[in-house]
């Protein structure tokens, strides 16, 4: 069984400015470059070399992906991309700032579209400036696969053909697979991987940029639950970090 490397994108423009991003395709912020070199330099260090590498649609996984494997000297590796590991789509939160959101609704309502497992935020108007319809990318997804907002729960059903048909093959034959995504895509994939129930995965955060490594039993389950961050004691301030955005 092969092992399977999950990395969240580094730090983005918006997560610096703490809006709520989603579909929106914003690029790395100068810490977050600094990021994905890291994370590429822990592989290299760890001695983990990807066979292949899968990454979302928008800017900061493909770019997360391109600056590690080039830190790692593995810049040659062969990539498959998909809408399916996209970051979950915000609805009409895309574009908003975190803190004012909390503010203007109160904490309840901000956690539930923030981190309930069924309930999506107000779906975005095809009209609105940070809405993705129209966006030459997803010209050919049928028009009923094209959210206009999602819960982690549609993001779990919408990732796990890929997860499926062709990440899961890669890692039967003894791969090393590479997964850059990002906080929501790979927290479903882990609620996946580690069996996290429903109202459990609220408390799951990512980080920014640090290496998670799955080492896989032949029935996919995980070897160590949570896998092992490349590097625990910043993944452990980080993932705090993450959990607290939005508060003051
Ligand atoms: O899409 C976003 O805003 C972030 O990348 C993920 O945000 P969250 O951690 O608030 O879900």
């Amino acid at each position: 069984m092969g092992k399977l490397v999950l990395l969240r994108h580094g730090e983005s423009v918006w997560n610096a400015e703490g809006l709520f991003t989603g579909w929106v395709d914003v690029d790395l912020s100068a810490t977050g470059e600094a990021e994905a070199r890291k994370g590429g330099e822990l592989l290299r260090d760890a001695g983990i070399r990807p066979d292949t590498v899968h990454t979302s649609l928008l800017r900061r996984a493909i770019r997360t992906a391109n600056i590690a494997l080039d830190a790692a000297d593995l810049h040659w590796l062969p990539v498959q991309r998909t809408w399916r590991l996209n970051e979950r789509h915000y609805g009409a939160l895309q574009g908003k700032n975190k803190a004012q959101t909390r503010e203007e609704y109160g904490e309840e309502q901000f956690m539930v579209w923030r981190r309930s497992y069924d309930t999506p935020p107000p779906p975005i108007a095809d009209d609105d400036t940070y809405s993705q319809v129209g966006d030459a990318r997803y010209a050919d997804l049928p028009p009923e696969l094209m959210p206009r907002t999602e819960c982690l729960a549609d993001v779990v059903d919408r990732m796990l053909p890929y997860w499926y048909d062709a990440i899961v093959p890669e890692l039967s034959a003894g791969r090393t697979v590479l997964v850059a995504a990002h906080g929501n895509s790979l927290r479903a994939l882990v609620k996946h991987l580690d069996k996290i129930g429903d109202d459990a995965i609220s408390g799951l955060n990512i980080p920014t940029g640090i290496p998670l490594v799955y080492e896989l039993n032949d029935d996919f389950t995980p070897r160590k639950t949570g896998g092992e961050y490349l590097d625990p004691e910043a993944a452990k301030a980080a993932i705090e970090a993450v959990k607290n955005q939005g508060k003051k």
